[in-house]
């Protein structure tokens, strides 16, 4: 069994959590509240910020020219690719994309963002790509599970969401998995733990970010507060 089987094995759990979390089926039903779309896009904005932020780190630390070339891809998908299904979400939110950029972060995304950024600045690169792994991983499976489930057509509100994740997560996650399985063979022990306590963590900060996006999280003393 290589490296990333093995962890796919150990988080199932987690990945089936996600899979029935109310948002995820609330994108299979095609109806999420238009505050949960609005909230999700607004942080999700600022995760893909700080991940292409990450990659950057990743870049600083890569000896071969094709990792570079391959965070330099990753950086180009989210910018060009990845805007899709913020606009569907938008689209059914009946909001303008443009007016949900730079908000502040709600405690789940603040933590994923730093869990992501400090295993950046800290770990190797085999840890690095085991923390943004889960971010591809866990939503091509999301789309391609609700390709098979929900077979959504044009008229679904999430059909182009679902269609991009089901397809077009596949080619990083498939490029992450290789690059995370070589680094594995080389790594000594003690660095594969660290690698699989990253992973982990991610997925559990995936099931995080939906719960925070259904439940509009916030920080429990609004900021407002202090100027009063
Ligand atoms: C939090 C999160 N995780 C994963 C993805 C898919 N790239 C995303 N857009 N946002």
């Amino acid at each position: 069994m290589s490296f990333t089987e093995e962890l796919r094995r150990e988080t199932d759990h987690v990945f089936q959590a996600i899979y029935e979390h109310p948002f995820v089926r609330g994108i299979a039903a095609g109806k999420l509240g238009g505050g949960q779309l609005i909230h999700y896009v607004k942080q999700d904005y600022e995760y893909l910020n700080a991940y292409m932020r990450v990659y950057g780190i990743a870049i600083s630390k890569s000896a071969r020219r094709e990792q570079i070339a391959m965070f330099q891809e990753q950086i180009a998908f989210i910018l060009h690719r990845e805007v899709q299904p913020h606009r569907c979400f938008c689209a059914a939110a009946g909001v303008d994309e443009e007016l949900l950029r730079g908000h502040p972060l709600a405690p789940s995304a603040h933590h994923y963002i730093r869990h992501m950024l400090t295993v950046a600045h800290e770990g190797t690169l085999g840890e690095i790509m085991a923390a943004l792994l889960p971010c591809p991983w866990t939503y091509l499976e999301i789309g391609r599970r609700l390709l098979d489930e929900v077979r959504p057509d044009s008229s679904h509100p999430f059909h182009e969401w679902i269609l991009f994740y089901g397809h077009e997560a596949g080619d990083a996650t498939a490029k992450f998995r290789a690059m995370l399985d070589a680094w594995a063979e080389e790594a000594g022990e003690a660095e594969r733990g660290r690698m699989k306590q990253h992973f982990m963590h991610s997925c559990q900060l995936e099931y995080l970010f939906w719960d925070m996006a259904y439940k509009l999280e916030e920080w429990p003393v609004s900021p407002a507060a202090a100027a009063l």
